[in-house]
């Protein structure tokens, strides 16, 4: 079967639709998405998510997703990895404690490969990750301050952006230097997945 131009098992989709659905029941009680994206989240949140995996570094054993929220895109990535990357372990990291309960929940009922960290990422100590996701978290200036803490010196960072992206590049530079990739979405028009290593302070 195929997803997001991935070719995944029954047992994948159903994991994923499985989490579509509590996504839909737990989002009447907590603000995971927006509830106007929920008619269309396969789309909006499960392809946009899933579509990072075809960045991944293959040697990857360790992806860290910062303010996951509901599971986006971390979770997503976790579950397809469950067939497809049986030694990658995705660390989800929500300060909100209420989401972070969602999240557990998510994780039980797929058996992903995935944990949780309920605090905020200024607070930890550094993660040592091969891969950093985020999507609508903070600016790419603050991204990088956080993925230059928890990102291996070969590692690599995967954050969807919209169309504000290439002046959250242009800002960026000026305090950083780092390789830049920028792959069109394949969701959503004006939006990107921006590949990114190599990252120093200037
Ligand atoms: C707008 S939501 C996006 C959630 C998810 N990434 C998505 O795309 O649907 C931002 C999330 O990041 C979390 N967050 C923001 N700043 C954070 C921080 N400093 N540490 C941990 N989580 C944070 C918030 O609690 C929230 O759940």
């Amino acid at each position: 079967m195929e997803f997001a131009g991935l070719s995944v098992s029954r047992e994948t989709i159903e994991r994923l639709e499985l989490f579509q659905k509590l996504l839909e029941k737990w989002t009447t009680k907590i603000n995971l998405v927006s509830r106007s994206t929920l008619t269309d989240a396969r789309e909006r949140h499960l392809i946009d998510s899933a579509q990072l995996f075809h960045h991944m570094p293959r040697n990857a054993l360790h992806w860290v997703d910062l303010g996951s929220g509901g599971g986006f895109p971390g979770l997503v990535i976790a579950i397809l990895a469950k067939q497809l990357a049986p030694d990658l372990h995705v660390t989800l990291v929500e300060s909100d404690t209420r989401k972070a309960t969602f999240l557990r929940s998510i994780i039980r009922e797929t058996e992903a490969e995935a944990s949780v960290m309920n605090a905020r990422i200024e607070a930890l100590e550094p993660l040592d990750a091969d891969v950093i996701s985020a999507r609508a978290v903070a600016n790419l200036d603050k991204l990088l301050t956080w993925t230059h803490r928890h990102l291996s010196p070969d590692g690599t960072a995967l954050f969807l952006k919209g169309e504000t992206w290439k002046k959250e590049i242009s800002d960026a530079q000026g305090q950083w230097s780092f390789s830049c990739k920028s792959h069109k979405s394949i969701t959503e028009d004006n939006a990107v997945v921006l590949e990114i290593g190599d990252l120093s302070y200037v």
